[in-house]
């Protein structure tokens, strides 16, 4: 009894944990290859139930490669500026006239181009930016109108820097030479700055700011917005509060390549993309529409509404919005709270300092190899090397691919397991001889455990189950359409052991080791069958074909060989009690042990034909 009891213990799938973090480690190799760096295991298995992503615009969708490409000052006049890079090739043209404007030959550009220079911290040296890009764009501006020593004439005495929630960065400062009065240069988002302003600058005269000028400077904001440029306001003036507002500055960002495909594939698999961004409602409109948000129809939401909207309401309208502007850092947790509140798994990607508190709420946080913060990547428990956003396409297949591989080999290993337990129940129950002895357990054992359960866990997954809608985290691995086919298995498997067992039987019931060798390799033929038909859950074998997967082939390849081993070679044969086969036997063994793979093939074909068929039906119910 206590013998049949080990043997029980040791049919019991102990290497299933093993197994499914080898299969995990397998997978974090694999992403690592396609140069995304995942920091906590379970998280290749989350990917796969993430439904909504959400982007950060500047630096994870654009490249953060930032370029003034147009000025309009605040007493109207436009300028187009050419030239990208930092060596300030490019120039400044007044439009219409094309006239080139070089340091203060036009007052009111010089003031607005010295005003993003002072107020500025980046520096750049052989051709590239030190500090952020925004400000490195305003660098290259001011290098192409010659101006960019005038930094240099000032002293600076103070600096209001700049945070995402405020919006806007300002510096005080006293000229060098002369013994003047303070001034300040501020820059930032338009309707921040023009709060601190009371004049408008025309042609070095400072003018009071009428309700007329501010919807002119609100209009060209739009507008140069509309192109999906970042705009920012400069002023300047003795004290804020009092400041001359001097015009506006459009930087292009173009989105980064490839962007466009991975969100068009993301929204197919059924992950939904959605853009936080600090910009305004505009340049976000822009910027979505050009990467192929939402197929364009884009619903968007303030910062200030996602505050207004009450905690359980916001829950609700999240879902539907997928753009959101004017965020600050806490708009972006709170969006994300929501979220996860409405059921979703949320995936977030972000580059800066500011998005890193999101970044570490998200169910999956990803952050930029290159030109992330230390901070986000700190925060992030994804890092996309390249800063290659398309790589999260190839991250969430890869997790999708991993459970459905899990649930391959669980079919496997709990199949056989309830099949060699069962054949020892059975056996002590009816008081027959053991079927199996020890070391055939041992042996069917590894087998159940080692290089084919191993091998099912690196099947390569067919594009249909990776375009598959994201599963509900609520799903479990043993589902019960899967128990009902582990069963079936398991049914045909203890039948037809059992039947070659009762076959070989002497009369007197005493097993001998004819019969027991016959009943091993019968079971053994059955399991590498098994095995082969649970390299997929509905596609038949000739879809995916038998060279699919090499590790499986040669771990099948072993194992044949290790039987024959076990039943040919004398030594073995004593250690395992078994004797030699006709070939006759074998092949008689293979068409019986075949039968499982035939029958679970058929089940599949016949499961197809009813998908197909409702499918069908519904298609006709849907028209
Ligand atoms: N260096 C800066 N100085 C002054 N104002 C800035 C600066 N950088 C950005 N701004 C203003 O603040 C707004 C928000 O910028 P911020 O960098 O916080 O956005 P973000 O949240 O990082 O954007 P995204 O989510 O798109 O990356 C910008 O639209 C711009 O008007
Ligand atoms: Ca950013």
């Amino acid at each position: 009894m206590t013998f049949r009891f080990s043997l029980a213990v040791a049919a019991i799938p102990e290497g299933l944990p093993i197994v499914v973090m080898v299969t995990l480690v397998l997978g974090v190799l694999r992403m690592a290859k396609k140069r995304v760096i995942v920091k906590k295991l379970p998280i290749v298995e989350t990917l796969g139930c993430c439904s909504v992503l959400c982007s950060d615009k500047t630096g994870t969708l654009t490249a953060n490669e930032m370029t003034v490409t147009q000025l309009v000052t605040s007493d109207g006049l436009h300028a187009e500026v050419s030239g990208v890079g930092y060596d300030g090739q490019g120039t400044v043209c007044l439009l219409p006239s094309k006239e080139v404007i070089k340091e203060f030959s036009n007052v009111s550009v010089g003031k607005l181009v010295e005003a993003g220079c002072v107020a500025n911290n980046a520096v750049i040296r052989k051709n590239a930016v030190m500090g952020q890009p925004t400000e490195g764009a305003l660098m290259a501006l001011a290098m192409k109108m010659d101006l960019s020593d005038i930094k240099n004439s000032y002293v600076r005495k103070k600096e209001i820097p700049f945070s995402s929630e405020q919006k806007w960065m300002a510096v005080k400062c006293s000229l060098k030479t002369e013994d003047r009065e303070d001034i300040y240069f501020m820059k930032g988002a338009l309707e921040e700055v023009i709060r601190y302003c009371t004049m408008y600058n025309n042609g070095g005269i400072p003018l009071p700011l009428t309700p007329q000028q501010r919807s002119f400077c609100l209009q060209e904001e739009k507008r140069m917005g509309s192109l999906g440029l970042r705009v920012l306001a400069l002023a300047s003036g003795p004290e804020l509060g009092r400041l001359t507002f001097l015009g506006l500055v459009g930087i292009i960002d173009p989105p980064r390549v490839g962007v466009k495909e991975a969100v068009q594939v993301l929204s197919e698999s059924g992950v939904s993309v959605k853009m936080i961004t600090g910009d305004a409602l505009e340049t976000a409109l822009a910027i979505g529409r050009n990467i192929g948000l939402c197929n364009g129809k884009l619903k968007a939401m303030s910062g200030e509404e996602v505050d207004s909207v009450e905690k359980g309401e916001l829950a609700d309208r999240v879902g539907k919005v997928s753009v959101f502007f004017r965020t600050s850092p806490k708009h972006k947790l709170k969006i994300i709270k929501a979220l996860q509140e409405s059921g979703a798994i949320v995936a977030m990607t972000g580059d800066g300092v500011n998005d890193a508190v999101a970044l570490k709420s998200a169910d999956i946080g990803i952050a930029m190899g290159q030109t992330g913060t230390d901070v986000s990547k700190e925060a992030a428990n994804m890092i996309l090397v390249d800063d290659d956003f398309s790589a999260i396409m190839n991250a969430v297949e890869e997790g999708k691919g991993i459970f459905y591989n899990i649930k391959n080999f669980v079919r496997f290993q709990l199949s056989t397991s309830i099949s060699a337990l069962s054949l020892i129940t059975l056996s002590t129950v009816f008081n027959l001889p053991s079927p199996l002895n020890a070391m055939q357990i041992l042996w069917i054992n590894i087998i159940m455990d080692g290089p084919p359960a191993q091998s099912l866990g690196v099947e390569p997954v067919d594009k249909d189950t990776l375009r598959q809608p994201p599963r509900s985290v609520g799903d479990t691995i043993l589902s019960r359409a899967l128990v009902l086919k582990i069963l079936m298995s398991a049914v045909v498997i203890i039948s037809g052991t059992l039947f070659i067992f009762w076959k070989e039987m002497p009369e007197d019931r005493a097993s001998t080791p004819r019969t027991t060798t016959m009943t091993f390799t019968c079971f053994v033929f059955f399991d590498l069958f098994n095995a082969l038909t649970c390299r997929s859950q509905t596609k038949l074998i000739f879809e995916i074909g038998f060279l699919g997967n090499r590790m499986f082939l040669y771990s099948i390849l072993g194992s044949i060989l290790g039987q024959l081993a076990v039943i040919y070679i004398p030594p073995l044969q004593r250690v395992f009690q078994t004797e030699n086969l006709g070939v006759l036997d074998l092949l008689f063994l293979t068409g019986l042990a075949s039968s499982v793979f035939m029958l679970s093939e058929l089940l599949k074909l016949y499961e197809k034909h009813c998908c197909s068929t409702q499918r069908v039906q519904t298609h006709h119910e849907d028209v």
